[in-house]
């Protein structure tokens, strides 16, 4: 007897993707879009000219994939975390990745799925010039990071330049 495959109506299986077992990209791309879009929809309209400026301008390096890196200065309750919120928002509803990381615990607690700089990156507690992050080629910490749109790390200027370069570097051995 021979089976033709295609006239057994099998259900089809999702394709496999080799992250599908990565319990950190899972839980980043958890995100309800239905719930991101309503409240995108209406603090998007909040925003103010400046807010929209940086807003437009970070979302469009991230759209084009050209890269690069933003440093946003602003007295306290100007809306930064307000700003990152959004960005979160508007790339997660996309089922994309953000990864929200800052300088201090009591700071991460702000931001959307929000840790510690130190423990995203594995970034030694006293780095110095020659350190290096613990992220290793291949685990599912290096994969979710490359698979992240984008990074924003709030309270960036509390922390020593040595820890900025161990991930600059440890990103490179990726
Ligand atoms: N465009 C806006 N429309 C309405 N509310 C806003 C807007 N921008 C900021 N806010 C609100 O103002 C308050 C302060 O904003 P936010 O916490 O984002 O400031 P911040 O610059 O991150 O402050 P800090 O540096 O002290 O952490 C928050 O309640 C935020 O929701």
């Amino acid at each position: 007897m021979v089976l033709i495959w295609e006239n057994l109506r099998l259900p089809k299986l999702p394709k496999t993707r080799t992250q599908d077992s990565n319990v950190l990209i899972l839980d980043e791309r958890n995100y309800s879009p239905e719930l991101l879009l309503q409240t995108l929809d209406q603090d998007c309209r909040k925003m103010t000219d400046e807010q929209k400026k940086v807003y437009d301008e970070i979302l469009s390096a991230v759209d084009d994939g050209i890269g690069g890196m933003f440093f946003l200065d602003g007295f306290g309750g100007t809306g930064k975390i307000f700003l990152w919120k959004l960005l979160s928002e508007t790339i997660r509803s996309r089922g994309d990745i953000v990864l929200n990381v800052a300088s201090s615990g009591i700071a991460s607690l702000l931001l959307q799925g929000g840790r510690t700089a130190h423990s995203r990156f594995g970034i030694p507690l006293n780095p110095d010039e020659f350190s290096s992050c613990t992220i290793s080629h291949g685990s599912d910490q290096a994969n979710l990071v490359k698979e992240s749109s984008l990074i924003i790390w709030d309270e960036a200027p509390m922390m020593s330049k040595f820890c900025f370069e161990a991930l600059d570097r440890s990103l490179f051995s990726l």
